[in-house]
C-alpha cells in the first residue's frame, strides 16, 4: 500500500537557493523540484503518495524522532532512536557551487539500526517513470545509478547503491556504531554526460559555515530571538542567490481548504512579498540583500509601466501561465494541483506602494540614491497618477469582481508619499506639486468613502461594512496613528469579526466577495498584524502575548505554513511561506520598539 505525505508541520525545509525540498519526520524526502524552485518536481509524494516519488532513509520497526538545523545553519538533523540504536541523518542542499545536489549523510551514534533505503524518482511532477540505468564514471569506475526522463538527468551516488525492484531502488541496510554512509542526488541536462562528476559532500562544512557568519548578524535585542533567526534564515533560502528573486513558497497546492479548491502555485516572486521580505531584510540589518532584490526589481519591471505584473518567475520570466496537473491526487485529496499562477494578468494596485516603501527604507538606510531604480520609479508612479481610481482585485488577489479596496488605496497613498519624500529629501526630480496634490486626494477620498461612520471602523471596501486584516497594516505605512480612535474602533471590529481561535481570518469568506467556493483558515501573516497593530496602539501586554501564542504555533524546527487551523491544531496552505516569516520579523522588530519607548 502506497503511503501518503505526512501533516504539513512534519515537514523541514532544506535548499541550496536556487531550489528547495521538504524533508518528513519519517526520513523522506516528498517534495523536490530540480534545478529551479519552479521547475517541474521530481519527488512529488508530497501532493500524492509515494508512487509520485520520494527518497526515504527511515530505521524498520518503531522509533522515536527528533529533528533541529545543525547551529544557525540549514542543514537538517534528523535522529531516530529504536529499541535497539540510535541513528542520525543529516541533509544539506550545498550553496555556491553552481550545482544542483542534495547530499544525505547516515550516522549510527548508538546500537545497532536497521534502515530502509528507498529511491523512487519519477520527474515531471510525478508522472514519468524514468529510464535507469547503472553506470560506471570517472578514474575510479565509481558504481552511480542514472536516471534518464525528458531534459533531466538524475544521478544517485553513495557508498551502499539500492537496487531495481518494480520501479523502484530498495535496500536494508544494518549500521552499528561508528558507522557512516553518504547519499547524493544530482540533478544534470539528460545531454551532459556523468564522468567527470566531482562529490558534492566538500561542500557540506563551507555551507554550514557560511549560513552561520550569515546569521550571526541577527538581531538579539528582539522578543523571542530564535525564531526571528530562523524566520531570516528561511527567508533566504527563498532567496534566488543568483536573481535576487524571492519565492513566497517553495510549494505548489498545498491546500488553504483540505479537500477544496483553494490550491495554488507560490514558487514565482510577487513583488508585494518580495518588497516586504526586503523591508523585513533592511529593518533587522541586513542591506546587501537590498541591492540583489533591487537588481532583480528593475530588470523584471523594466520596460513600459503599463506592463507592470504583480508577479514574475524568479529569473524575471512575464508568462506564469496557471494549468492542472489531473493525474496528481492533492494533498489531502485537494485538487486540482495547480502550475502556473493566474493571479499573474490581476490588477493589485497595492504592489507599487509597497516596492515604493521598500526602496525608500533602502534610501533611509544606506543614504544610497541609485538614479537607474529612481527614473524606473518615476515612471511607475506616473502611470498611476492616471489609475490610482480604478478597482482592482486587492492583496488578497481575489478571484471576483473588482472593487475599491481600501488597502489597495491606502497603498496607492504610499506610493505617492514616498514619492513625494525622496524629492523632497534627497533632491530628486519629478512633478512633486501634481504628486503631493494626489497624494493628499486619495487620503481624503479614503477616510470618506472607506471609513464606516456606524462600525466606527474602516472597511474592506467602499460598497461594504465588511472589515479586511489588511486595515490593520493603515498605521504602519503611517496612514494614520495607531491610536487614533478610529484605527482603535477598526481594531475593534477586526477582532469582533475575523478573530477565529484567538487567530485572524484575512475576510469573511462568506461574504462572497473572492468568487471561490469553500472556507480558509486564520492567516498566520495577518494574526502577526494584529500584534503591530497592538502594539502601535498601545496594547502592548496583548501584543506581546499574541505573538508568544504565534511563535508557540512554529513546527519543532521553527517553520510556519500560509495558514493554521485552531480546531485541528494544523497548518495549512503552502511551506515554509515567505508571507508569515517575513510578518514574524516585522512583528518581533515592532514590538522591541514599543517595548524600548515603553520603558
Ligand atoms: O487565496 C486566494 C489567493 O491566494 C494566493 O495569494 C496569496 O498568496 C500570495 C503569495 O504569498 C500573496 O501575495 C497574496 O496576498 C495572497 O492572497 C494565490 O497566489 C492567488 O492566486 C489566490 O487567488
Amino acid at each position: 500500500m502506497s503511503t501518503h505525505a505526512l501533516p504539513i508541520e512534519d515537514y523541514a525545509l532544506i535548499g541550496d537557493r536556487r531550489t528547495a525540498a521538504l524533508v518528513g519526520t519519517n526520513g523522506s524526502i516528498d517534495w523536490l523540484c530540480l534545478p529551479r524552485f519552479d521547475s517541474p518536481a521530481c519527488l512529488a509524494a508530497l501532493l500524492g503518495d509515494e508512487e509520485n516519488g520520494h527518497w526515504q532513509l527511515e530505521p524498520v520497526g518503531d522509533y522515536d524522532v527528533t529533528r533541529r538545523y545543525v547551529g544557525d545553519s540549514c542543514a537538517l538533523e534528523t535522529t531516530f532512536t529504536t529499541a535497539h540504536g540510535t541513528v542520525r541523518l543529516t541533509d544539506v542542499m550545498p550553496t555556491h557551487d553552481g550545482r544542483a545536489d542534495v547530499v544525505r549523510v547516515l550516522r549510527c551514534d548508538r546500537g545497532r539500526v536497521r534502515v530502509r533505503h528507498a529511491w523512487r524518482v519519477r520527474p515531471d511532477y510525478g508522472r514519468i517513470k524514468p529510464w535507469v540505468r547503472r553506470r560506471r564514471i570517472g578514474d575510479d569506475e565509481e558504481e552511480v545509478i542514472s536516471a534518464i526522463a525528458g531534459p533531466d538527468r538524475l544521478v544517485l551516488r553513495g557508498h551502499r547503491l539500492p537496487h531495481a525492484t518494480d520501479h523502484v531502488h530498495e535496500d536494508e541496510i544494518e549500521l552499528s556504531a561508528g558507522d557512516e554512509l553518504t547519499f547524493t542526488l544530482t540533478w544534470l541536462p539528460s545531454h551532459q554526460e556523468i564522468d567527470d562528476l566531482e562529490h558534492a559532500t566538500e561542500r557540506l562544512a563551507e555551507t554550514v559555515a557560511e549560513e552561520e557568519a550569515w546569521a550571526a548578524r541577527c538581531p538579539a535585542d528582539v522578543p523571542q530571538p530564535e525564531a526571528v533567526k530562523r524566520s531570516l534564515l528561511t527567508l533566504r533560502l527563498m532567496t534566488d542567490c543568483d536573481t535576487g528573486g524571492i519565492v513566497a513558497a517553495p510549494t505548489t497546492s498545498l491546500p488553504e481548504d483540505f479537500g477544496g479548491e483553494r490550491n495554488w502555485d507560490y514558487r514565482y516572486c510577487w513583488l508585494r512579498d518580495a518588497a516586504l521580505t526586503l523591508s523585513s531584510l533592511l529593518r533587522a540589518g541586513y542591506a546587501d540583500e537590498a541591492d540583489l532584490w533591487r537588481g532583480w526589481l528593475l530588470r523584471a519591471v523594466a520596460g513600459d509601466p503599463e506592463d507592470l505584473q504583480i508577479m514574475y518567475a524568479v529569473d524575471g520570466a512575464r508568462r506564469l501561465t496557471e494549468y492542472e496537473l489531473p493525474e496528481l491526487p492533492g494533498y489531502a485529496g485537494s485538487q486540482p494541483v495547480r502550475v502556473g499562477n493566474g493571479a499573474v494578468d490581476q490588477q493589485q494596485h497595492d504592489v507599487l506602494g509597497e516596492v515604493m516603501d521598500a526602496l525608500a527604507l533602502q534610501r533611509r538606510t544606506t543614504g544610497h540614491v541609485d538614479p537607474d531604480a529612481w527614473r524606473l520609479q518615476v515612471a511607475l508612479v506616473s502611470e498611476r497618477a492616471q489609475h490610482w481610481q480604478e478597482p482592482d482585485n486587492g492583496l488578497w488577489e481575489i478571484r471576483g469582481e473588482p472593487r475599491h479596496f481600501v488597502h489597495s488605496l491606502v497603498m496607492e497613498w504610499v506610493a505617492f508619499d514616498r514619492a513625494v519624500a525622496a524629492i523632497e529629501e534627497f533632491g530628486l526630480e519629478g512633478p512633486v506639486e501634481e504628486w503631493r496634490a494626489i497624494r493628499d486626494r486619495i487620503r481624503e477620498e479614503v477616510l470618506e468613502k472607506g471609513f464606516h461612520q456606524e462600525r466606527n471602523s474602516f472597511v474592506q471596501h467602499y460598497d461594504t461594512d465588511e472589515v479586511d486584516a489588511s486595515l490593520l497594516l493603515l498605521p504602519t505605512v503611517g496612514f494614520i496613528a495607531g491610536d487614533d480612535p478610529r484605527m482603535l474602533g477598526t481594531i475593534e471590529a477586526v477582532e469582533k469579526d475575523l478573530l477565529h481561535g484567538g487567530l485572524l481570518l484575512r475576510y469573511r469568506t462568506s461574504s462572497g466577495v473572492d468568487g471561490l467556493s469553500g472556507a480558509e483558515h486564520p492567516f498566520l501573516a495577518c494574526s502577526f498584524w494584529l500584534v503591530d497593530a497592538y502594539a502601535l496602539a498601545g496594547r502592548l501586554d496583548d501584543a506581546r502575548a499574541l505573538f508568544d501564542r504565534l511563535v508557540g504555533l512554529c513546527n519543532d524546527v521553527g517553520l510556519l505554513s500560509e495558514e493554521y487551523d485552531p480546531v485541528g491544531q494544523r497548518m495549512v496552505g503552502n511551506f515554509p511561506q515567505a508571507f508569515s516569516h517575513l510578518a514574524l520579523v516585522r512583528a518581533a522588530l515592532t514590538l522591541a520598539e514599543a517595548e524600548r519607548s515603553r520603558d
